[in-house]
């Protein structure tokens, strides 16, 4: 089985370190996706893997062997690439091209044998441009050139194939073919694909695993589930993106919502807050204070929250000390929330006694048109106690949602 190794890579251009501790595991058939901004490094990473640039320090390794050591010939029956531009020779055809992938296997002066055409053949069919064969590379469309360009790589019969920004200059159509393209080469063929990607969903849907860099370093390194998390795409790329669960299960990045796109917070008389453990206190007394008509609930007696609800004069609804939330409490809790102008989700712990909160709340925004704020200042995964049940109705919360990620930005809308 091929495997790669990057061990405590550094690469500084001149005095400008741009990469530091760099460490990955790569399996064979593992198709890795590198994410990152502008400038973190993802170019200069692929560059110092195929030894275009020699790093100060670190060592790479493929199925054991240390590249430095490897002579240019075996350095290219390991790796190919597929670099971001490349300037073509426009009067080759499409077979001459994928042909040059051979010529780590000649020797000087050496014409190609019937292994190097069968290679070229197989290489040209497991992209799907065989039938372009006799055609000039200047006569192709970008996504066609981009195929040959694969297909070169490919008569590489290398062990790791590294593409840089395969996709980026092609239509959605083609993005979408290339990818699963790669996809099917790195499971049928069984190498390593490592492609610097810009398009975080589409890294989502395709990539095994997911690099991401931040300044020169790995911020995070994982399934595309532990990499895309809104806390890390906040970190590295330091927007506030909303994260939510695709059609395939995979997370995926949707575009929150502008606030103008809701009423004035000004024009809603009553809230209802769905709060506990004292997560709600603030959240409570500021919106009574600016003269909202505030509910919360279900809370349990004896709660802090219920303690601050009770001193500012707020309707609770409210069960017993540490019991769970009871499917009577959870109607009258629907009630107060279907009859306010709006909901807020205070940043709360969920176990399975305050889960039907949740739910009640879900049920609410997804039956209705309930105008709904998260006051998100931790990540649900470190308040879910509930094995992942809370997370799921969360999220779904969320696609319906204006998220505030500080009670600040509370403050400032309220
Ligand atoms: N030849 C060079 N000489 C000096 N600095 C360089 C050179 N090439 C890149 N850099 C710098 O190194 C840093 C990393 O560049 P690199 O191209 O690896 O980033 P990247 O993540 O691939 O960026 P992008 O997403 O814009 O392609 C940048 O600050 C860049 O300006």
């Amino acid at each position: 089985m091929s495997e790669l190794e990057v061990k405590n890579l550094a690469y500084s251009y001149k005095k400008r370190k741009v990469l530091e501790d760099i460490c990955l595991e790569i399996r064979a058939g593992q198709f890795v996706g590198i994410l990152g901004p502008n400038g973190s490094g993802k170019t200069t990473l692929l560059n110092n893997i195929n030894r275009w640039l020699k790093p100060q320090k670190g060592i790479i390794f493929i199925e054991g062997q240390n590249i430095e050591r490897m002579s240019t010939k075996v350095l290219a029956q390991n790796i190919a690439t597929v670099p971001q531009e490349t300037s073509l020779d426009l009067g080759f055809t499409v077979e001459e091209i994928v042909m040059m992938g051979r010529n780590p296997y000649l020797r000087t002066f050496e014409r190609e044998n019937s292994e190097d055409l069968t290679v070229v053949e197989s290489s040209m069919k497991s992209v799907g441009i065989w039938e372009l064969r006799d055609r000039l590379i200047s006569e192709l469309s970008g996504g066609e050139k981009q195929r040959v360009l694969i297909a070169r790589a490919l008569a590489q019969q290398p062990k790791v194939l590294l593409l840089d920004e395969p996709i980026s200059h092609l239509d959605i159509n083609y993005k979408w073919e290339i990818l699963e393209l790669l996809k099917k080469l790195s499971r049928k063929l069984k190498i390593i694909v490592i492609a610097v990607l810009h398009d975080i969903n589409l890294a989502s849907i395709f990539c095994d695993k997911l690099v991401l860099l931040k300044n020169g370093k790995i911020f995070k390194a994982g399934s595309p589930h532990e990499v895309l998390t809104e806390e890390n795409l906040k970190e590295v790329f330091n927007v506030n993106l909303k994260i939510t669960t695709g059609t395939y299960g995979l997370p995926m990045i949707i575009f929150p919502q502008p606030l103008e796109k809701f009423q004035k917070a000004k024009q809603f008389h009553s809230i209802h807050v769905i709060c506990g453990g004292g997560a709600g206190e603030k959240v409570l007394y500021y919106l009574q204070r600016k003269g909202y008509k505030v509910s919360t609930g279900v809370l349990n007696i004896g709660d802090t929250d219920w303690k601050a609800a009770k001193e500012l004069g707020v309707d609770v609804v409210e069960d017993p000390p540490f019991s769970p939330i009871s499917e009577e409490k959870s109607r009258v809790n629907r009630f107060c929330i279907d009859n306010s102008d709006a909901v807020v989700l205070c940043n709360i712990p969920f176990g399975y006694g305050n889960l039907k909160n949740l739910i009640t709340l879900k049920d609410a925004v997804l039956e209705g048109n309930k105008k709904t704020f998260v006051l998100e200042e931790t990540s649900i995964e470190k308040r879910d106690y509930t094995n992942g049940l809370a997370k799921k109705v969360y999220r779904q919360i969320l696609t319906k949602a204006v998220i505030f990620r500080s009670f600040d930005e509370l403050l400032d809308f309220f």
